[in-house]
């Protein structure tokens, strides 16, 4: 049972705690059984595809969503119980939602006195996230990434321990990626906590250290980057004049991931190239050549957010709605399909199974594409 769970004992502590979350609309169930966490000092990534419920959640996790069921806690207690919400959470929901006709240090200055902070935090702000220079344009000249960088502003004026960013990445340039990703870093080092929702991983897998995944309301996964990264590894393909003694040695030095394939190459996993060719070297085998298979964290992404995944219950991938003991531990191993539960899983020719990576054209794009929000004016997020 989840730590907080109904009937768990204990409450939630630092970090950010979303426990059963629900929400319907109509008869559209948005956001089903939600439970997940956001550690204290960590980046965690909050990602699934469009309409999988990220930001009704967000809103729902800073008071702006009223859950059909289920809570969220910031530091233990929920958002509206914060005595001083800015100065604990800095949110960006919607980059476009300041007043195009401000200026940008007027927009500031007037959260400023909103919240209750000193009128100069606007313009130290402003220079922290790179906009001391236009602060007297109006919001309406500036680009989507320029308000992303002012959203992010308004956010930090608080000073505050927790950001909650809503696809800040939109409309940054790649400096401008560069230099969030470096900026959230910082962020955390210093003990502040991140949740950054995407609809696409390779925007935050470089940022982030942990990942939510959803889809059609549901958790598909909850897991680290490094846990994913060691499970859907990389393959070196290895064509040498003595496949057999070359495995020997890689076993030697460590590398016990390595088989002899069907054309004879050695597919070895967690080595680089290079590595290999010093091995071979020292064991006198002749290298004629090597090649690496790379898996696409983004096809892997895909995959488990497809419609066959997101229909699936939770509780059918290991760990899920079980994830969160108490004590802070975080399980250690995968939290998605594995290779052998992976319904992709294919058995090599040697009789192993192993992942058969996804490709493009494997992947349904029911939900890509295919907006399933209200028309304009008929609704939408509250938040
Ligand atoms: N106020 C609302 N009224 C009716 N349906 C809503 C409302 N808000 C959200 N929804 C629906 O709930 C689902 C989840 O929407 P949500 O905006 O939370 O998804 P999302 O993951 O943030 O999507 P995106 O990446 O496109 O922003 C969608 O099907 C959406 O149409």
């Amino acid at each position: 049972m989840p730590s907080g769970a109904p009937g768990a004992p204990g409450a939630p502590g630092a970090g950010i705690a979303v426990h059963g979350l629900n929400r319907t609309f109509g008869d559209h169930t948005a956001v089903s059984n939600l439970w997940f966490t956001v550690p204290p000092g960590s980046i965690t990534g909050f990602l699934g595809p469009n309409g999988s419920g990220k930001t009704t959640t967000l809103g729902m996790m800073l008071g702006l969503v009223r859950p059909s069921a289920g809570n969220a806690f910031v530091d233990g207690v929920p958002f509206t119980s914060l005595q001083q919400p800015a100065q604990v959470v800095g949110a960006v929901l919607d980059a476009r939602s300041a007043h195009p006709k401000h200026r940008a240090l007027t927009h500031l200055q007037i959260y400023c006195a909103a919240i209750g902070v000193p009128d100069e935090r606007a313009r130290q702000m402003l220079d922290l996230v790179g906009l001391g220079s236009v602060a007297r344009r109006r919001i309406g000249e500036f680009s989507l990434g320029m308000r992303q960088r002012l959203a992010l502003a308004t956010a930090l004026l608080g000073q505050p321990r927790y950001l909650v960013l809503d696809e800040p990445a939109n409309g940054l340039d790649p400096e401008g990626m560069a230099w969030l990703r470096d900026f959230l870093r910082a962020f955390a080092a210093n003990g502040g906590t991140v949740l950054i929702s995407s609809h696409i991983l390779r925007e935050i897998e470089q940022m982030a250290d942990r990942l939510v995944i959803i889809a059609n309301g549901h958790l598909v996964a909850e897991t680290s980057m490094t846990d994913l990264r060691d499970a859907y590894r990389s393959r070196v393909f290895a064509a040498a004049s003595d496949p057999a003694r070359l495995a020997t040695a890689l076993a030697a030095a460590g590398h016990t991931d390595a088989q002899v394939q069907q054309d004879g190459r050695l597919a070895v996993v967690g080595v680089t190239s290079d590595r290999i060719a010093e091995i071979a070297a020292t064991a006198e085998v002749t290298l004629f050549g090597t090649s690496v298979e790379h898996v696409d964290l983004e096809q892997v992404y895909l995959a488990m957010t497809a419609g066959r995944y997101a229909a699936a219950p939770v509780a059918q991938y290991p760990g899920h709605g079980a994830h969160h003991p108490p004590g802070g531990q975080y399980p250690q191993g995968p939290q998605y399909p594995s290779a052998q539960q992976h319904p992709q899983a294919q058995p090599y020719p040697n009789g192993q199974q192993y992942q058969q990576y996804p490709t493009a054209q494997q992947y349904p794009q029911s939900q890509w594409g295919q907006p399933n929000r209200p028309p304009t004016g008929q609704g939408g997020p509250t938040a």
